[in-house]
């Protein structure tokens, strides 16, 4: 039997990924443990999970380095990938959002939009016709309106408690956002029984 690799994302969609591999039939133990490693071989599933930022799960699925991945849907809209999503995971919810001061300036001819996903920014803007000036952040989306750097921002909002406690609110909602498994084109052939095993086991649980 051919080994399954699997990306998963750190962070806070980690957890959950490891609990759903675990309900089926996963032994995980060693992902569990507070290390540094990045690479897990699984030797009694014959599967290997490595661990990488959001952004970077889909890139190791495309070029094939690994067979599947589970991923934000927010890193799936920013950026056009070679792969297919197959399964929504329905952990790791939260929401696209604009935000900013309650009040803006309503009719403002153009907008400063500061954000970490400036290709689903643009596409939301661009749909509604609304002219804008993307900055690109990194983190703190938050503080930028407040320091009077942008406008605006769209920005990803869970529990909103990042908003109320900066005084901001949400303006729009973009889209919902939550886990998803992907799959590499190629090993969804070469490998089709082991693969096709798994998703239907991922796909009994979560629906
Ligand atoms: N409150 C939230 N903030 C950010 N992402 C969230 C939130 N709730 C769920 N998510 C989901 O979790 C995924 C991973 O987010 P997390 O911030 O943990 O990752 P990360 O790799 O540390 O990213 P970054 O360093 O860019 O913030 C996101 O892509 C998103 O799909
Ligand atoms: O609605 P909430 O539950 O408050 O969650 C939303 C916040 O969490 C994320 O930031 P993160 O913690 O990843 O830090 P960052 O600012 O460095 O991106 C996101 O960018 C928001 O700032």
């Amino acid at each position: 039997m051919e080994t399954i690799k699997i990306a998963m994302t750190k962070g806070r969609l980690a957890k959950y990924s490891i609990e759903l591999l675990e309900e089926i039939g996963i032994d995980c133990k060693e992902l569990k443990e507070d290390s540094r490693k990045l690479v897990f071989f699984l030797p009694q599933h014959n599967i290997e999970v490595i661990l990488l930022k959001g952004m970077d799960v889909p890139t190791y699925v495309e070029h094939g380095v690994v067979d599947m991945g589970i991923v934000g849907k927010d890193v799936l809209m920013e950026q056009e990938w070679q792969l297919y999503e197959v399964v929504d995971l329905k952990f790791g919810r939260c929401k696209f959002s604009v935000a900013g001061k309650p009040v803006i300036g309503n009719g403002k001819k153009h907008l400063r939009v500061a954000t970490k996903y400036p290709n689903v920014t643009r596409k939301h803007f661009a749909q509604k016709g609304q002219s804008v000036e993307i900055i690109r952040q990194e983190g703190s989306v938050e503080l930028a309106p407040l320091m009077g750097l942008s406008d605006i921002i769209v920005d990803i909002v869970e529990t909103g408690k990042t908003l109320k406690e900066n005084g901001l609110v949400v303006l729009e909602d973009i889209a919902d956002i939550s886990a998803r498994l992907i799959l590499n084109k190629v090993s969804y052939k070469t490998k089709k029984k082991e693969i096709t095993t798994i998703i239907d086991l991922i796909e009994k649980k979560v629906n």
